[in-house]
């Protein structure tokens, strides 16, 4: 059984690659982009317990509803700081045993995916899966918490790649690579099919997401 360690940054900071394009809604964004993750690891077999590393309040009282662990973030010691107060604090609930980290922003994420990473990753003692650039990194896994050393950040595919964590090989266009950074990974994502919370705030907001809807297919055109 799986520990899930899922990094939030506050919503209010969150998202800044998107502001060009969408201005104030990317902080709405960013928290259902984190509710439709942590659902899809909810609901995926072979996870056991989910923590999720927030200073953000709003992000823990829902981590909680959720029935995830909240563990406080440290304020600017950064995510690769985050990862490791995550990693510890799955051997604090414990069990020891095998660690996957995930960036809160797969709005696409399904759980079979996941499932399929896991079972894959229990073969390597680090592995991770590349972003759909394939230079930046959505998850990390490694078959103990001390194994992480998370190397997050620009580039990440490579540093991890070279630090020996076996690359999993997944399509491009499925929802564990589609993490959210620009306006054209938001159309990305939208394309192929967001999770219930992200879809809901499409609907709530379409007037104002030049994306296409997911839930009508039609494009949204902003109507204000
Ligand atoms: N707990 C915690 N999570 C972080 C921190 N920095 C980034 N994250 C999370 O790590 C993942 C990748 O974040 P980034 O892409 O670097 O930041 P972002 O807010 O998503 O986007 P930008 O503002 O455009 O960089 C997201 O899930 C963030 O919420 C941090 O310092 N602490
Ligand atoms: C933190 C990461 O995400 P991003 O590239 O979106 O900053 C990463 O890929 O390691």
């Amino acid at each position: 059984m799986w520990s899930v360690v899922i990094p939030v940054k506050p919503f209010s900071r969150a998202k800044s690659r998107l502001a060009a394009g969408l201005g104030p809604w990317r902080h709405e964004l960013a928290h259902a982009f984190f509710l439709d993750t942590l659902w899809a690891v909810r609901n995926t077999e072979g996870v056991r317990t989910v923590v999720v590393v927030t200073a953000d309040p709003l992000a823990a009282a829902q981590t909680r509803t959720l029935g995830a662990v909240v563990c406080p973030d440290a304020p600017g010691v950064g995510l690769n700081a985050a990862v490791r107060l995550g990693a510890a604090k799955c051997r604090a609930v414990g069990p020891e045993g095998p660690v996957a980290v995930l960036t809160a922003d797969l709005p696409g994420l399904r759980p079979q995916e996941l499932d399929h990473v896991l079972r894959e990753a229990r073969h390597h003692r680090r592995a991770f899966v590349a972003d759909h650039t394939g230079e930046g990194t959505t998850v990390l896994t490694a078959l103990t918490t001390a194994g992480l050393a998370p190397a997050f950040g620009s580039g990440s595919g490579h540093r991890h790649a070279l630090s020996g964590a076996f690359p999993l090989e997944m399509p491009s266009d499925c929802g564990v690579r589609l993490d959210v950074d620009t306006p054209e990974d938001l159309a990305r994502v939208a394309l192929r099919g967001v999770g219930p919370y992200t879809a809901a705030l499409f609907r709530l907001r379409k007037a104002r997401y030049p994306v296409a809807d997911p839930v009508q297919g039609a494009s949204s055109t902003a109507s204000s």
